[in-house]
């Protein structure tokens, strides 16, 4: 049967092409394009990333390999709050998005940018919506499979390596040995560095790096070694993961609602199980204002501070809708009242 040209069949294939032809513009609605394309935004979305980037030409990629792949690996995303396809989707977006910085041009291989498109649609693979913290507590399966380290993130890579062993999914049939060891190799550090643990790693490397930038003529930075080419790609996807606060304003306050819901959830499984309820989990202490901004001041706005500098001046946008987003929250905490201050 052809290929629908979106990738899925919908009654409103005419507004999602229009919404896809924004797929490089930061601020995608994803929410809009999970709802026009059948509840499918990460086989739309990856699909047309790997369409506009001639990936498909380039490796010799089957439409229908690649459908089937992607088709499958959102059926394999869990219904919960917020880590399911539209996440999945909504990071791969910002990771195409980030792979275009100017200050970036020409910098990455096909393979690396592949690799990096191919890490960030499958990231959250099969994710429960539970925390690590939550499985290791709780002796889950997982947490015993993989002994406490990166519980989650380690199952979202297995998963999504299982996935394409069988043939009409292996949309890497046609690479080399060679670029299928980098290609492996590469999404398992871009995955794994998507582990809130390793942040403060990761942005302690970013900063130094910043601080010894060397770039070319024309701005363009330069990259080595394995170990800073990774490093980069690391810092993006993490970037990616945590760009909510990024975004428009009334898509950002979507996604606050949806991890607020996932956390909520967890908090009542903890209260049942008679476990002590994780930060920001009780909802009976609603203070989701004060943990937006602590989230914004503490991590997210320090890693893409850091990001803005390395690819000055590309992201200097996204870091000003950032700290706006910042302000709103600000502005919506309850002000201390008086008894508070006496
Ligand atoms: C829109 O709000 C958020 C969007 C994304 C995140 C966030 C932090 C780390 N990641 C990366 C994945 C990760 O490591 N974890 C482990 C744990 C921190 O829970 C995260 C959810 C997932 N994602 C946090 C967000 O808000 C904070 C959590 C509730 C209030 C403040
Ligand atoms: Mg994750
Ligand atoms: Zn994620």
């Amino acid at each position: 049967s052809p290929i629908p040209e979106l990738g899925v069949d919908t009654p409103n294939s005419e507004e999602l092409r229009v919404l896809l032809n924004h797929i490089n513009d930061w601020g995608l609605d994803t929410f809009r394009i999970e709802d026009l394309s059948g509840q499918r935004p990460l086989t739309v979305i990856t699909y047309r990333i790997f369409q506009e980037r001639s990936l498909l030409r380039t490796y010799n990629i089957e439409p229908h390999t690649l459908i089937s792949y992607l088709l499958t690996l959102e059926d394999h995303y869990q219904s919960v709050p917020y880590h399911n396809k539209a996440h999945g989707a909504d990071v791969c977006q910002s990771m195409h998005v980030l792979l275009n910085a100017s200050a970036l041009d020409g910098v990455f291989t096909e393979l690396e940018i592949m690799s990096a498109i191919f890490a960030s649609a499958v990231h959250d693979v099969d994710h429960p919506g539970v925390t690590n913290q939550f499985l290791i507590n709780t002796r889950s399966d997982l947490a015993l499979m993989y002994n406490d380290e990166s519980v989650l993130e380690n199952h979202h890579l297995a998963v999504a390596f299982k996935l394409l062993q069988a043939d009409e999914r292996n949309i890497f049939s046609h690479l080399t040995a060679k670029q299928i060891k980098t290609l492996r190799k590469m999404v398992i550090d871009m995955v794994l560095a998507t582990d809130m643990s390793k942040h403060m790693q990761l942005l302690a490397d970013l900063k130094t790096m910043v601080e010894s930038k060397k770039v070319t003529g024309n701005n363009i930075i330069m990259l080595e070694s394995y170990d800073d080419r990774i490093q980069v790609l690391q810092n993006m996807i993490h970037c990616a993961d945590l760009s909510n606060p990024t975004k428009p304003l009334d898509i950002y306050i979507k996604w606050t609602d949806r991890i607020m819901e996932e956390f909520w959830r967890q908090g009542d499984k903890e209260r049942d199980l008679g476990l002590e309820v994780s930060p920001m989990c009780d909802k009976r202490v609603a203070s989701v204002e004060k943990h937006q901004v602590g989230f914004i001041e503490f991590i997210v706005h320090p890693l893409w501070e850091t990001w803005a500098d390395l690819v000055y001046p590309d992201a200097s946008a996204i870091l000003e809708t950032l700290e706006q987003n910042r302000d709103w929250y600000q502005s919506r905490l309850s002000p201390p009242s008086s008894s508070s201050t006496t």
